[in-house]
């Protein structure tokens, strides 16, 4: 059963220490470190001693998996963080796996490192895994007996599902002998509970306008990459057949809210009078040039067709979709694509892996102003995929209309383009620079002024909504 219906909730409200846990946040990165290193300190003495203290966490990589919505915080009654839970994709498929977990040594024995557990197990098991893997050692009291006792089994460590886990142990110098690896079985959400559905974020690596249609909506080319980051959609089959948003988008009122749009719209499609509880934790800026309210949407379109039985075709999805928004087909489809009409008409395109450094100036850029600009260029030649392909085509039509309108964009554009070469995504304000190394792409982010806000996200040929969909089917 899964046990978690909001991402925050009190835990042992009777004990002395009221305590909250929460999804982390990335300003507690640092805090987040430290309580690692003093956990660690309880391993002195132990033959694990010395590769567990050489080697702390890399905060470049706690900060991604925070932004990814993946650890958990706990905190105390004074809102300080106490604990965290940190979880990994890395297996691939229903299985997740426990990178982290550590409680500070002045607050253990208090049920802590339980809640932080239960409250990962149970985001787990609505966002569609049936197992929680991980690495620990046998012979401490807080390590294997702890989570034997929480329902993990120890399981045949040179099963080829442990091999990297294993290999990364040797390199870091832990004690083989003495590391064990369990799992957990999670049970499948039944209907009427709450879900976790990915609502993947776009980039688009270089937009075309080449003409005006009668309906006043602009022809363009532009080629889609879809990244392993975005909001997350939460869904819960009612029993009537009220749709009912209970945390939308900030500021838009709950019949606009795309998500909502697109409940309705598949209703009345399929004729059906199911109802919905949802839920949007939104990551995406609003406005931002990278589709937040288009993939919201899809992934709805998409979630509730297998929630509600409905057994609607990519291609019906796809259609309701485009009339919320030009942008949603391509999230309904599930693959970076190349596109063109008024972005609804794709071919998949196969794209070299790369990572983005995507900066948000803190400015959104509304649409429809943009197309209206007497100053846009619409009358563009036609790309070809082979110019793109090549490098040639990286240009975005709206670029010279935001940079005049934006100043703060227009910054963005400069700052991110002392780098390498800084594009602007959509009709903006998002801007990011690829790069083919995680490594540098963290360094320029890690180096973003204070004025703006910068993350990492890695392209991806599926949409993470296409490997939820497998799974919550699986199940
Ligand atoms: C510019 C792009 C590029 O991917 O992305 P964003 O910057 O919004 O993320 C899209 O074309 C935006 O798609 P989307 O945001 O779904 O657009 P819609 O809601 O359908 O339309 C918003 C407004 O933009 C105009 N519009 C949109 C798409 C298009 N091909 N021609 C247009 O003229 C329409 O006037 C409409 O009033
Ligand atoms: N779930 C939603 N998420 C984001 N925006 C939404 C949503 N529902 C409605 N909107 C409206 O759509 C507008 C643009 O949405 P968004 O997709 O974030 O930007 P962009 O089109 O620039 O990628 C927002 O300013 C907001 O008014």
């Amino acid at each position: 059963m899964c046990a978690l219906r909001r991402q925050r909730r009190q835990v042992n409200p009777g004990t002395p220490m009221s305590l909250v846990i929460e999804r982390a946040d990335p300003s507690q990165v640092a805090a987040l470190c430290a309580i690692e290193r003093k956990a660690v300190q309880l391993f002195r003495g132990h033959p694990a001693w010395a590769g567990y203290s050489a080697m702390a966490i890399p905060p470049e990589l706690l900060q991604q998996a925070i932004g990814r919505g993946l650890v958990w915080v706990a905190l105390d009654g004074a809102g300080e963080p106490v604990g965290f839970v940190w979880l990994d994709t890395l297996a691939g498929g229903d299985v997740i796996g426990i990178a982290e977990m550590d409680v500070l040594p002045e607050h253990g024995r208090q049920g802590i490192g339980a809640a932080l557990l239960e409250h990962a197990c149970a985001w787990a098991c609505m966002a569609g895994y049936r197992r929680v893997d991980l690495g620990t050692l046998a012979d401490v009291r807080w390590n294997a007996p702890f989570y034997a006792k929480h329902g993990f089994a120890r399981v045949d460590k040179d099963d080829p599902a442990f091999a990297y886990a294993r290999q990364r142990d040797r390199e870091n110098g832990f004690p083989d002998h003495l590391r064990v690896f369990m799992s957990r079985t999670l049970s499948a959400p039944v209907s009427g509970e709450w879900t976790a559905w990915p609502a993947p974020a776009k980039l688009n690596l270089f937009l075309r306008i080449t003409g005006r249609r009668p309906d006043g909506y602009h022809e363009l080319q532009t080629v889609f990459r879809l990244l392993d980051w975005g909001d997350e959609i939460r869904l819960r089959v009612r029993e009537d057949s009220d749709i009912r948003c209970l945390h939308g988008a900030p500021g838009v009122p709950a019949q606009l809210d795309l998500v909502v749009r697109a409940a309705e719209s598949l209703r009345r499609h399929a004729g059906s009078t199911a109802g919905v509880d949802i839920e949007v934790d939104k990551r995406i800026p609003m406005g931002g040039g990278l589709g937040g309210g288009s993939s919201d949407a899809a992934t709805v379109l998409v979630a509730l067709n297998l929630l509600w039985q409905l057994d609607l075709g990519d291609d019906v999805l796809a259609e309701l979709g485009r009339q919320l928004g030009a942008d949603v087909p391509v999230f309904v489809h599930g693959r970076s694509a190349w596109a063109e009409g008024i972005g609804d008409r794709l071919s998949p395109v196969s794209l070299p892996p790369r990572h983005y450094v995507v900066l948000d100036p803190l400015e959104p850029v509304p649409t429809a102003g943009l197309f209206q600009a007497p100053e846009l260029t619409r009358n563009a030649p036609r790309a070809t995929i082979s110019s793109f392909a090549s490098g040639e085509t990286t240009e975005n039509a709206f670029t010279p209309v935001v940079r005049a309108r934006h100043p703060r964009v227009a910054a963005a554009l400069d700052w991110l383009g002392g780098f390498g070469r800084a594009r602007l995504s959509g009709s903006g304000g998002c801007v990011f620079l690829e790069l083919r190394s995680l490594s540098r792409a963290q360094d320029v982010a890690a180096q973003c002024p204070a004025t703006f806000r910068a993350w990492v996200a890695t392209g991806v040929e599926v949409s993470p909504l296409r490997d939820a969909l497998a799974r919550h089917r699986a199940g």
